[in-house]
C-alpha cells in the first residue's frame, strides 16, 4: 500500500506505469464541449433521497478528506436520470487546486471552477457492496457539483469546521446529521457520460452525473481545503495543496443532457 500511496503523489502523468488504465479509453475527468453535447429526452430527472441520518464520520485519507455515509441499506439513494437502478450513498469529498484559479477535475469549454464535489454512489440494485461495485462498468453513479469563486458558502461552514479535527493523514472524527442535499445548486439539470474514477486505481466503472449549475466557495474557504495535511501526527507538516486530475481525452464519448 505504501508503494501505491508513493505512485500517488508522484503525480497524474506517472500513475499509467503501475495503473495501464490511466491511458484508457473511458479516462476521467474530461472538458465538457457545451456544442458537442447530445440533447437526449430519454434521460429523465434525477430522484435524490439522502437522509442527513445515515452522515457517519470524517476522515483524513491523505490525498483529500471524505464524508463517509452508512450504507447499509437503501436509506440514501439516488436514481433516475441516465442510471438503471438504485445507486446507494457512500461518501463525498472535494477537489482543489493550488491557487484559486483551478482546481475542479472537470471543465467546462476549458473553464476552469475552484473547485468540485464528488457525492459517491454505488449499485446496490446488483451489486452486493461498494468494493464489489468498485471496478463494474455500471458498479458507480458519482453525482458532481462545481463549486465558483465567491462569496463564503454557509453550508460548508459544518464541513470545514469538522476538519479542524482530522487535520493529519489517517486521522478520523464523527460527522453526524450533515444534509448533502444542502450542497446542491437551484437547478439540478445535468450532463452525463460514462468515466472512470480520477486517481488510482483509475476504474472505468462510473456513470458521471455532472450539475450545470455551480455553487459557490470563498478564497478564505478554498485556504481552509489546502491546511489539510498528507503527512501523519508527528511528521513534518505537508499539506495538500492541490488534488485535481487534469482533463483526459474524450475518445470519441458523447456528452448527453
Ligand atoms: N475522485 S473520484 O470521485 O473519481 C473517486 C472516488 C472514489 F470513491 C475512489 C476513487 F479512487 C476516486
Ligand atoms: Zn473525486
Amino acid at each position: 500500500a505504501s508503494k501505491k500511496f508513493f505512485f500517488f503523489c508522484l503525480g497524474p502523468d506517472h500513475w499509467h506505469k503501475l495503473y495501464p488504465i490511466a491511458n484508457g479509453d473511458h479516462q476521467s475527468p474530461i472538458d465538457i464541449k457545451t456544442k458537442e453535447v447530445k440533447k437526449d429526452a430519454s434521460l429523465g430527472h434525477l430522484q435524490i433521497t439522502w437522509k442527513p441520518s445515515t452522515c457517519k464520520e470524517i476522515v483524513n485519507v491523505g490525498h483529500s478528506f471524505h464524508v463517509n455515509f452508512e450504507d447499509k441499506d437503501n436509506q440514501s439513494v439516488l436514481a433516475g436520470g441516465p442510471l438503471p437502478g438504485n445507486y446507494r450513498l457512500c461518501q463525498f469529498h472535494f477537489h482543489w487546486g493550488q491557487t484559486d484559479e483551478q482546481g475542479s477535475e472537470h471543465t467546462v469549454d476549458g473553464g476552469k471552477y475552484a473547485s468540485e464535489l464528488h457525492l459517491v454512489h454505488w449499485n446496490s440494485d446488483k451489486y452486493s457492496s461498494r468494493a464489489e461495485a468498485f471496478d463494474k462498468p455500471d458498479g458507480l453513479a458519482i453525482v458532481t457539483v462545481f463549486l465558483k469563486l465567491g462569496s463564503g458558502n454557509e453550508n460548508l461552514k459544518d464541513v470545514l469546521k469538522a476538519l479542524d479535527s482530522v487535520k493529519t493523514k489517517g486521522k478520523k472524527a464523527p460527522f453526524s446529521n450533515f444534509d448533502p442535499a444542502s450542497l446542491l445548486p437551484k437547478s439540478l439539470d445535468y450532463w452525463t457520460y460514462n468515466g472512470s474514477l480520477t486517481h488510482p486505481p483509475l476504474h472505468e466503472s462510473v456513470i458521471w452525473i455532472i450539475f450545470k449549475e455551480p455553487i459557490t466557495i470563498s478564497s478564505e474557504q478554498l485556504a481552509h481545503f489546502r491546511t489539510l495535511l498528507s503527512s501523519a501526527e508527528g511528521e513534518r507538516p505537508c499539506p495538500i495543496l492541490s488534488n485535481h486530475r487534469p482533463p483526459q481525452p474524450l475518445k470519441g464519448r458523447v456528452v448527453r443532457s
